[in-house]
């Protein structure tokens, strides 16, 4: 299954280059599992691309914790300068040799990107509008992040995989939040979850 992208030739071109460099870094620092590096655009790019269309187009600052290769966050950084938005993104990455690929990429492209070094738990509070993180841990794990990192007004906006409903009864043990399920369209994963509100029990 795929969802369409309909963008600039000039942003196709953008994805291309981060697409090249991603294949060439690969090998010697594991930004994709191997079994996925054939697939990229499925299986990273386009799953990135429909996070980034489940949100409003006019947000300010969008955080991504654990980048990783950068995804969702990179990808959504070169689609907000497709629709030319102001929008600035803060990827967060505790590997130095992934920060410095994300830096390359970002220079690249121009995306308008800032990459933070940092683990999420020791950063100053992002106040972000939107926090996204993908593939990073459970969904508890990741409303402590976002209790954290996102602006009282703000959205998560989260994958998740087959161990959804599990992840949600946990995580309401522990937090207060409003969330809508969203049916994910591309493989990785059967939902996304888009959060609000998030306070302690
Ligand atoms: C499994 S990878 C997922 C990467 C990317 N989001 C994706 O979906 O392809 C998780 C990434 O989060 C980073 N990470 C894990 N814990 C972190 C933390 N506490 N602070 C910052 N980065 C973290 C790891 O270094 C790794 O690159």
């Amino acid at each position: 299954m795929s969802v369409a992208l309909n963008v600039s030739r000039e942003t196709m071109d953008r994805l291309e280059t981060y697409a090249e460099l991603l294949r060439k870094w690969n090998p010697k620092i594991n930004l994709v599992s191997k079994s996925t590096i054939d697939d990229l655009w499925s299986r990273h790019i386009m799953d990135s691309a429909q996070i980034y269309s489940l949100a409003p187009h006019t947000v300010g600052h969008w955080a991504d914790l654990g980048s990783g290769g950068g995804f969702p966050g990179l990808v959504i950084a070169i689609m907000a300068a497709d629709q030319n938005s102001p929008q600035k993104t803060t990827l967060v990455e505790s590997d130095a040799r992934k920060c410095a690929f994300l830096r390359t990429v970002i220079r690249e492209t121009e995306a308008n990107a800032v990459v933070l070094n940092e683990r999420i738990e020791t950063l100053p509070s992002l106040a972000a509008d939107i926090l996204s993180a993908r593939a990073l841990g459970s969904l508890e794990l990741l409303l402590s992040f976002a209790d954290r990192h996102l602006a009282k007004t703000g959205t998560a906006i989260f994958p998740k995989g087959a161990s959804w409903e599990k992840e949600l009864a946990d995580a309401q043990s522990k937090w207060k939040f409003d969330y809508q399920l969203v049916k994910s369209e591309t493989e990785s994963g059967p939902v996304i979850m888009k959060i609000t509100g998030v306070s302690r029990v």
